[in-house]
């Protein structure tokens, strides 16, 4: 037997040697902390965010509005220094909004949140804003977000491909108005430009026209915060017209949010009971939820596994075998990368369907897992929308990330059952879970429990 040679960007992932039994304390939600950035910056009073999350994406977000003018106090607040329940312990932002001005350089690093949905609120900045970030970033779609800005009243100077590097030149506020887009390749075009709605002179109308629109739960979370700071939001899905959302012109209330944990990256902990017919308890998962991430009750169930919503948080049960699945991901397309790790371990094949989108993600994750489960020994094709997975015996081998956080905890996952997998740039992790590496380890030994 030949042994995987050990090279320092590469990380051992770690075999499981028996059933995970261990309980996960998952930092706050990616989509959540930046969206309440957005809108405390936009808002007419201070708010609080607690317990943000801490990750590449959210300081990104952060850094950028603080370029605009922003003030973001980060403190380490107990319950005594400021107003607010017991929640008001540990980690808090404070946002202090302000007139918000260039010249700045924003840079988005490869996070979606960042590029798409700062240029509306560059628009109602004055002076010149540019946009640069990973080269990644450049491949990234954009198109939806500056046609409309354009069409809504904005200037922006671009090389045309409808993609970063450009330039906003704000002109301190935005006519807005009626606006159709294609928000095909990515829902947080729609996101965007309802996120910075109320503070155009006439709100916006979007209709989006293309044929399909992942992501639907990411677009409700933005409804339900815009209305949690006051706005007054039309969608579809509370009576209004199919594909369209209105949000009316009006103040922002500062509010006091305590961020939920992020579901998506409890992914990866709930996938180890799984995987090894253990037990996973990941405390405060909320009761109701517009994060994708709670889907992962009913599909990981689907899988083989069982949960209970205690008192104490979410308790998933792996029984010890791993189902096969057909599933439509259109709603869930972040949670793919984790469910391919799984099915690539089960007892039947899989079929993943609607999302081709995931193309012009952080990378081509349909390519990417296709060409690292199989490297492993797996059977994995792609499909138009998605992938077939037949499950193989794997072996040890090197699991490439390409930058890509959601690569490196699925080739994590994999590595729970098979030796010598080695995750390459696991640091890439740092995105959204920066301590993912500690916290896989802790969960193995029972640390935290
Ligand atoms: O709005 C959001 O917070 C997100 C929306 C989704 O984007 P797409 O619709 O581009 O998939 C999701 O995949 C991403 O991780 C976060
Ligand atoms: C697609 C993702 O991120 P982004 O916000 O960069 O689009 C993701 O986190 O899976």
């Amino acid at each position: 037997m030949t042994e995987t040679p050990v090279h320092p960007a590469l990380w051992p992932a770690p075999v499981a040697s028996g059933a995970v039994d261990a309980t996960v304390t998952v930092p706050g939600s990616k989509s959540v902390t930046n969206r309440a950035l957005v809108l405390a910056s936009l808002a007419a009073e201070p708010g609080w965010l607690r317990r943000p999350l801490r990750s590449r994406d959210t300081l990104l977000m952060a850094e950028a509005l603080r370029a605009l003018g922003v003030g973001i106090e980060e403190t380490v607040s107990s319950s005594s220094s400021v107003a607010g329940g017991p929640d008001a312990s540990g980690e808090a932002w404070r946002v202090i909004p302000a007139g918000l001005h260039g010249p700045a350089t924003i840079d988005v690093g490869n996070a979606g949140t960042v590029m798409r949905f700062l240029p509306p609120v560059a628009a109602l900045a004055d002076g010149p804003i540019r946009f640069d970030g990973d080269p990644r970033s450049y491949e990234r779609p954009l198109n939806g977000v500056i046609d409309a800005l354009r069409a809504l009243g904005a200037r922006i100077d671009d090389d045309g491909r409808g993609a970063l590097p450009l330039t906003v030149h704000g002109g301190g506020a935005l006519d807005g108005g009626r606006v159709r887009i294609d928000a095909s390749s990515s829902s947080q075009f729609v996101s965007a430009l309802l996120l910075s709605a109320p503070r155009f002179n006439q709100g916006v109308e979007v209709r989006h026209t293309g044929a399909t629109l992942p992501s639907m739960p990411h677009i409700r979370m933005t409804v339900d915060m815009l209305r949690s700071v006051g706005a007054q939001v039309d969608e579809p899905e509370t009576g209004g017209e199919p594909n369209v959302w209105r949000v009316s012109p009006s103040a922002l209330l500062g509010r006091d949010l305590t961020v939920e944990p992020d579901l998506s990256n409890a992914q990866p902990f709930l996938a180890a009971a799984l995987i090894t017919g253990g037990k996973v308890t990941i405390p405060d998962w909320p009761e109701r939820t517009t994060q994708p991430g709670d889907q992962l009750r009913r599909i990981f169930t689907e899988m083989g596994g069982s949960c209970e919503l205690t008192e104490r948080g979410l308790v998933f049960t792996g029984s010890g075998s791993i189902h096969g699945i057909d599933v439509d991901l259109s709603e869930v397309g972040e949670l793919t990368p984790g469910i391919a790790a799984v099915a690539a371990l089960a007892d039947s094949p899989s079929t993943l369907r609607g999302v081709a989108h995931l193309r012009l993600h952080e990378t081509d994750r349909l390519a990417a897992l296709t060409k690292e489960i199989n490297e492993l020994g797996g059977d994995v094709t792609e499909t138009a929308d998605g992938l077939h997975i037949r499950p193989r015996r794997l072996h040890g081998g090197i699991f490439h990330t390409y930058d890509d956080h959601r690569m490196a905890t699925a080739g994590s996952i994999i590595g729970l059952a098979v030796e010598g997998v080695q995750i390459e740039n696991v640091a890439t992790t740092a995105k959204t879970l920066p301590d993912f590496p500690r916290m896989w380890t802790d969960m193995l030994t029972g640390a935290g429990n």
